[in-house]
């Protein structure tokens, strides 16, 4: 097959990462006989220091014409500045909202070798399995912002259609897995969550009869989350919440860096990017751990270019590479691998999974 890819390295760690995650899709397509043509764009701070704007037009219509597009995450310090007029994450919201991409879909599986490197006990994760689905081009992210002398506003919208597709995408997503959904709101306060709620109900009660729909409101469901995650299959929330609770349900897994993101609208093309953000902590050091990123292509190639065989292939490899004991500094500080060592031992195993022998224990 023959494939266009953008990719969006962006800041931080973002180049770290996306250089990981292009190395193993180049190995894909060495293995299977695929052709990826490749087209690095600018998005985030670099794109500002280049050009001024977060998000250049050009950036954009190659996304457009793209099969998927790769990112890695976009901030810093540099571009921090509370009096800026241009910010790197407009240019990721106004990517989201260009392409259409209303559906951001984070699925969170702990993997057993990692399971020590989560805050939780290991007997709470054992065969957590859930796929947050957040919208992603509505809500407060999206809203009228204003400041002036005495204060600042950010408005929450939401349409009933918004809300239908979103919920809709997540009920369809149940049906191929365990046919339950919770969407998660702030409905004992909030106008927008009555009103998520209610096409909530509507659009399971009428559409997916199949799928069992429960409600759960924003504050508990944190709690929930971490005292009993096997309890979830499929969450869907508005965009903040969602934002905020896939970044508490990394920590299921053991870290920020192994969660994957699939960004998807009505199209085949969509955005595939790992949760985590720039994290300018640990930039430049060549220690980000890259099995967000590295997943992130394993999803586009799934959800993308309809290999799901391919897919797998790199989720297995990786998650042999784990079993192996390969990890980068944010899941062991004793062992360390840098981002090329893991990404290499990801590779190994994709190109060759029965001929690797680790002599480790
Ligand atoms: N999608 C995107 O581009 C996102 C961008 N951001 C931006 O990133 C910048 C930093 O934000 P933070 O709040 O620090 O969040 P962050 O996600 O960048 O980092 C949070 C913590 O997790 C660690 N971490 C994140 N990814 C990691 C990885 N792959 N390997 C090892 N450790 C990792 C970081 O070192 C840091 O300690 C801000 O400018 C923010 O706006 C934040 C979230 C998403
Ligand atoms: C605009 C982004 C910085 C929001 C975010 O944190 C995310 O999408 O994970
Ligand atoms: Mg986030």
């Amino acid at each position: 097959m023959h494939a266009d890819i953008v990719v969006l390295p962006g800041d931080g760690i973002g180049p770290e990462v996306t250089a990981a995650a292009v190395a193993v899709l180049r190995a894909v397509a060495r293995v299977h006989g695929h052709r990826f043509d490749l087209h690095e764009h600018a998005i985030g701070g670099a794109a500002i220091d280049a050009s001024g704007e977060p998000l250049p037009a050009a950036t954009l219509a190659a996304c457009r014409a793209a099969d998927a597009v790769l990112l890695g995450a976009v901030g810093g310090p540099k571009w921090s500045d509370p009096n800026a007029k241009v910010r790197p994450e407009q240019g990721l919201l106004a990517l989201r909202k260009g392409l259409g991409l209303y559906a951001n879909l984070r699925p969170v599986q702990p993997h057993a070798a990692t399971l020590g490197a989560a805050p939780i006990k290991p007997h709470l994760l054992a065969g957590v399995d859930l796929v947050v689905v957040r919208e992603l081009t509505g809500g407060i992210y999206f809203g009228d912002k204003t400041r002036d002398g005495d204060g600042a506003s950010d408005l929450c919208a939401y349409s009933v259609a918004e809300i239908e597709r979103v919920v809709r995408r997540a009920c369809a997503l149940a049906r191929t897995r365990r046919r339950h959904v919770t969407s998660v709101d702030k409905a004992n306060v909030l106008e927008t969550s009555r009103l998520w709620r209610d096409v909530a109900t509507r659009v399971a009660r009428e559409e997916f009869p199949d799928v069992t729909l429960e409600h759960q409101l924003v504050d508990s469901m944190a709690m929930h989350l971490l005292a009993k995650p096997r309890a979830f299959d499929v969450v869907v929330t508005e965009n903040m919440f969602g934002d905020i609770l896939t970044d508490e349900a990394s920590m299921l897994a053991g870290s920020m860096g192994l969660l994957p993101s699939a960004s998807l609208g009505d199209g085949r093309a969509g955005l595939y990017e790992p949760i985590h953000g720039s994290a300018p902590d640990i930039a430049g050091r060549g220690i980000a751990n890259p099995v967000g990123a590295i997943l992130s292509a394993a999803l586009l190639l799934r959800h993308s270019l309809g290999l799901d065989e391919e897919g797998a292939r790199i989720e297995r490899a990786v998650s042999d590479a784990l079993d192996a004991g390969v990890f980068t500094a944010d899941l062991s500080p004793y062992r360390a691998a840098t981002t090329a060592e893991m990404t290499a031992a990801v590779i190994d195993r994709l190109v060759a999974p029965c001929a690797v022998v680790d002599l480790r224990d």
